[in-house]
């Protein structure tokens, strides 16, 4: 009875009338959820009649749906409006951010410089080549032939992919720089300072740079902004860019996802304008440190990820694992200052889940290997891209220390990286901790190592045991 009623009301401002009073959606609904052909149940739900009542099923149908449905939603209709009137709260708030961005002053970008012909920075000069058709893009390569190939080929030959015709190909640091707009960073993190020593003269006063290498320098333990603002000085823009974005899918044009990073918000906002476009999403925070700290640890998680699968340990494990190294990045990422909620962002989970569960990732094939039992020297002197996570692992055991913290899956990955324990103790020993409470509690020497007057630790220094790496 209650049904009719919601239905004539539906069709008083020209909606329909169904069997029964439903709409013809929820009769479609119906079937699907009930076929016909369905077996019969011990104790028989009208939804798994081996005879077909079409009538009684979706009568039972309907009840259990309501039956499930919130309580303030009991009706099919209440649902609907709810779902509604949802959506359109949505659009309407499009709407108004919409009118407000297009309000604003659109950026002009002639000359754009890539530093580092990888697979991300190709993307990214790629994406901004396309985005900016009339601009310069230039990549600023260590090999003649790379570059050559990029200019005259307009294929980088390091990664096969095709560029746009206004992308060229340099190994001339005052060529790509000078007079240019934008600075993207792709150069390898342990590789960062002597490059940026190298091109610094020629980096134009009060041009951002936009760093998307993801790690920890080995040797310092310093941060990709501390990197860049020690060399370029305290009042180059800097803007860390990352967030889950594999090379390959940037450069097709997928739907992605990034978070403009700066201390001054403006600066994170022109970037977000430089790259935003209907496939490129680009948020905007001013927590440097959270959203750097989860691109260079999601890799060492992603190691470990690896390890699991390449042990063939299953998806419970790998997920159990997963969460647990996330826990173990919110905790070191606090302590140094970072905001709990970019951990759990799209910078932070959103690059680990990617990271850690898709084949794509070279930190995860480093892992899968490793577990499937071949020597680190093998894997890496078999790689032509650069994992960030191998070195970032050695850095986690001086951040740890630093902190007064105790990191199980971080520090797991870091011995066997560095050879002390092979891939399948780790786990083991990882298996075999006690039974505790849930992650925050339940590891109490996380509580115990908090920093305390008479404790305090400043030491960065790699411990002895990874000294020499
Ligand atoms: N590939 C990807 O999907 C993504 C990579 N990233 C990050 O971007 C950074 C670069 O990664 P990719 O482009 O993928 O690496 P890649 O391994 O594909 O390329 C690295 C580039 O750096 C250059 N390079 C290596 N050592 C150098 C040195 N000593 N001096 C100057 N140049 C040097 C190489 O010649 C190459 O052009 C890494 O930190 C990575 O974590 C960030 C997001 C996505
Ligand atoms: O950072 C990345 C995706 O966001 C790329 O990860 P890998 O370096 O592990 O391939």
């Amino acid at each position: 009875m209650a049904t009719s009623q919601r239905f004539v009301g539906r069709s008083g401002r020209g909606g329909f009338v169904g069997v029964g009073g439903r709409s013809p959606a929820v009769e479609r609904r119906a079937r699907r959820v009930a076929p016909p052909s369905a077996p019969t149940t011990p104790g028989g739900s009208a939804t798994f009649q081996t005879k077909p009542n079409p009538a009684g099923s979706l009568r039972n149908e309907t009840r259990s749906r309501r039956a499930a449905r919130p309580c303030a939603l009991r009706s099919d209709e209440d649902y609907r409006r709810a779902v509604r009137a949802s959506w359109r709260r949505l659009i309407l708030w499009r709407a108004r951010r919409s009118a407000a961005q297009d309000e604003q002053e659109q950026v002009v970008v002639e000359k754009v410089a890539v530093c580092g012909g990888g697979a991300f920075g190709t993307a990214l000069a790629t994406v901004l080549a396309r985005k900016y058709g009339e601009a310069a893009v230039t990549v600023l390569v260590r090999d003649a032939e790379v570059a050559r190939s990029i200019s005259e080929d307009h294929v980088n030959p390091r990664v096969g992919w095709t560029l746009p015709g206004n992308v060229r190909g340099t190994t001339s640091p005052a060529d790509a720089l000078e007079g240019c707009d934008l600075i993207v960073w792709a150069i390898p993190v342990q590789a960062s300072t002597s490059f940026v020593e190298k091109v610094k003269d020629h980096v134009p006063p009060r041009v951002p740079v936009v760093s998307v290498s993801k790690g920890l320098e080995v040797t310092s333990c310093r941060t990709m902004h501390e990197v860049l603002e020690r060399a370029l000085g305290e009042d180059q823009p800097l803007v860390a860019l990352s967030g889950p974005s594999f090379a390959k899918e940037v450069m097709e044009g997928l739907p992605t996802n990034l978070v403009a990073a700066s201390e001054d918000e403006r600066h994170a906002r022109f970037v977000q304008q430089v790259f935003a476009s209907p496939t490129l999403r680009v948020n905007v925070t001013r927590d440097v440190m959270g959203v750097e700290i989860g691109g260079a640890l999601k890799n060492v998680v992603a190691i470990a990820a690896g390890i699991v699968d390449g042990l063939g340990l299953g998806n419970n494990a790998l997920s159990a694992l997963v969460a647990q190294g996330t826990a173990e990045i919110r905790w070191l990422a606090v302590r140094m200052g970072a905001e709990a909620s970019t951990i759990t962002g799209i910078a932070g989970v959103g690059d680990i889940m990617l990271t850690s569960f898709v084949n794509l990732s070279r930190n995860r094939t480093v892992g899968v290997r490793l577990g499937k039992g071949e020597s680190l020297d093998e894997i890496l002197s078999s790689m032509t891209q650069v994992a960030e996570g191998v070195k970032t692992a050695q850095v986690v055991i001086a951040l740890a220390k630093k902190y007064n913290l105790v990191l199980p899956v971080l520090t797991a990955v870091a011995q066997v990286v560095d050879g002390q324990i092979d891939a399948k103790e780790a786990v083991d020993t990882v298996m075999t901790f006690p039974q505790i409470d849930d992650v925050d509690r339940g590891y109490d020497f996380y509580k115990e190592g908090e920093p305390t007057a008479a404790s305090p630790s400043s030491s960065c220094e790699p411990s002895n045991e990874l000294s020499g790496v």
